[in-house]
């Protein structure tokens, strides 16, 4: 039974009008990634961070899945639990579009992180104005998301799931930021048959078998039809 890894990053979203990461320059949606997306960054300034992911998270709620996205869920329907997406993303596009098997490792803007009692719980609100942890009330809630610095979420799994692998596909990313760029190495290390499908080569397009450019809403219905 083929065992099929799907790795997504930004670039299966950006159709759906989700920005990508790397502004031309460099910038986070105007923000020094260090500066939100680091542990340091939100002790030095926590309003500003809390601020940048509640804007993400109202911005999600005026966006859909795309036809990659439902490529992905429609393929899931035939192929069970041999299929897993494994997303860099924080959004929920991929659950939208039907999706149920995949794993968030670097977690999810709809979910917030008690720093007090480690609970996290669904969230579409805002955080800048520090409201109570649900379940411990104490008032020390960060958005649930893996900054640098941080290890990633159920990496036993992904790793286990990598090993099995027959096919490796990663659609939408800059293969920038580790460990998901090192996936592909692993995989077919592990004897996995690995296609890129991106708009433009990656960083790592030099270790796929197989690299397909262009949009994700045609090249990623083209290849799971
Ligand atoms: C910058 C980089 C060099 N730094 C790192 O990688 C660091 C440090 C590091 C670790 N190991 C290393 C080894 C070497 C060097 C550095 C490191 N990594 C870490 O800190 C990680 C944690 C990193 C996670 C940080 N959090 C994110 N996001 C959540 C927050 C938030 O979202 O706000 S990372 C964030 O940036 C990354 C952005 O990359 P992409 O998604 O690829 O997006 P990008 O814009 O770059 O590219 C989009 C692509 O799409 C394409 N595209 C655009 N439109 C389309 C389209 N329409 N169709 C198709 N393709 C399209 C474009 O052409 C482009 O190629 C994603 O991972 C995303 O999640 N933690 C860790 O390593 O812990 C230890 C550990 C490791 C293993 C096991 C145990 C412990």
């Amino acid at each position: 039974m083929p065992q099929i890894v799907v790795l997504t990053g930004a670039g299966i979203s950006a159709e759906s009008g989700v920005p990508t990461f790397r502004d031309a320059d460099g910038l986070w949606e105007g923000h020094h990634v260090e500066d939100v997306a680091t542990p340091e960054g939100f002790e030095r300034d926590r309003a500003t961070v809390q601020r940048f992911y509640d804007e993400r998270r109202a911005a999600l709620a005026t966006v859909e899945p795309n036809a990659a996205h439902r490529a992905l869920a429609e393929l899931e329907e035939t192929m069970g639990d041999a299929l897993l997406v494994v997303t860099q993303n924080i959004d929920d596009l991929h659950e939208r579009a039907g999706s149920t098997r995949v794993v968030h490792m670097h977690g999810e803007l709809l979910k917030a992180l008690c720093r007090s009692c480690g609970v996290a719980s669904p969230w579409t609100g805002t955080l800048l104005d520090e409201p109570a942890c649900p379940g411990c009330g104490v008032h020390d809630l960060r958005p649930d998301v893996v900054w640098f610095g941080e290890v990633p979420y159920e990496m036993d799994r992904i790793t286990d799931a990598l090993t099995d692998a027959t096919m490796f596909v990663s659609i939408g990313t800059s293969g920038a930021v580790y460990p998901a760029a090192g996936f592909v190495q692993h995989a077919r290390r592990h004897g996995a048959r690995t296609l890129e499908l991106n708009l433009e080569p990656s960083e790592g397009t030099h270790f796929f078998h197989e690299a397909r450019h262009g949009r994700a809403g045609d090249l990623v219905p083209a290849w799971a039809r």
